[in-house]
């Protein structure tokens, strides 16, 4: 573990429950330093696909801020699913850094990235990825329990998070019960439910029409406010575009300015 937590104190953190409660303090002063939450420099990654080596990002250099709300548009296949997976902990580059708050991800092992990305990251998927017989407020409360939270706080805390969304009236309906917009909302809840400082959504608004791809806008505009959390999207759709605070357009692996 010596790589992987920057010493900002002597004491090394030991138990699982004093590195989650480093964690919370680390994301807390970030909030407050306006330093980057991510910062990504030099990455480069390809894979082997028979014989041949596919270069998929070609030096990739990347920051988020906390509270940003950042895009990614590019035409299909030009990387950014392959930059959500490594920002995510989910891959590593073959070459270059990847820092989230003070976790250097191209170094740690996956086991070590899953404990971050636990604590620290949301994801959102184009299709929702909820369990399809449990319902919204059981889809909500298997995300806590998933990061540990303890049992104690569940309940105020699944009803808070279905209420951000507005669906504080659907709370006992099963996914198969609810429009596309409704789903992604809970899906976004379950993101959103353990605090962590960083949700990453792949294509979240592809399967919706404008008007609800607008609402799931408006929902991370009051996240970001209200939970204090940064996100980081990918989307084709230039009307949502417009709701970033900032764009990186990828071409081929790169982005374009
Ligand atoms: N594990 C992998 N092995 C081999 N090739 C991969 C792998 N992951 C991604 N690729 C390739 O990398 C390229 C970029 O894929 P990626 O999914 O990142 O694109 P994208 O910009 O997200 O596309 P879309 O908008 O269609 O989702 C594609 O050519 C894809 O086939």
């Amino acid at each position: 573990m010596a790589n992987w937590f920057r010493k900002e104190s002597t004491a090394e953190p030991t138990s699982t429950e004093e590195k989650a409660d480093l964690f919370e303090m680390q994301a807390s002063s970030r909030a407050l330093s306006h330093s980057p939450l991510l910062t990504v420099s030099g990455v480069h990654r390809s894979f082997q696909v028979g014989g041949e080596r596919l270069e998929v990002l070609k030096g990739i250099e990347m920051e988020l801020k906390p509270l940003q709300l950042v895009m990614l548009k590019g035409r299909s296949g030009s990387g950014k699913t392959t930059l959500l997976n490594l920002i995510g902990g989910l891959d590593q580059p073959n070459e270059g850094e990847i820092m989230f708050l003070d976790h250097a991800f191209h170094l740690g092992s996956d086991d070590e990235r899953t404990l971050v990305r636990r604590k620290e990251i949301g994801f959102i998927f184009q299709s929702y990825a909820l369990m399809p017989l449990l319902s919204a407020w059981e889809n909500v409360e298997l995300a806590l329990r998933m990061a540990g939270v303890p049992r104690s706080e569940w309940k105020e805390r699944v009803a808070y998070c279905l209420e951000l969304v507005g669906l504080g009236k659907r709370m006992y309906h099963r996914p198969f019960e609810l429009s596309g917009g409704e789903q992604q909302r809970v899906a976004i809840a379950k993101a959103i439910a353990h605090r962590p400082s960083l949700i990453l959504a792949d294509e979240p608004t592809a399967e919706l029409d404008s008007q609800m791809g607008a609402q799931i806008m408006s929902v991370f505009r009051s996240m970001i406010a209200t939970e204090q959390v940064t996100i980081c999207m990918t989307t084709h759709d230039p009307t949502i575009l417009e709701v970033a605070d900032h764009v990186y357009e990828m071409v081929d692996g790169k982005f374009v300015s």
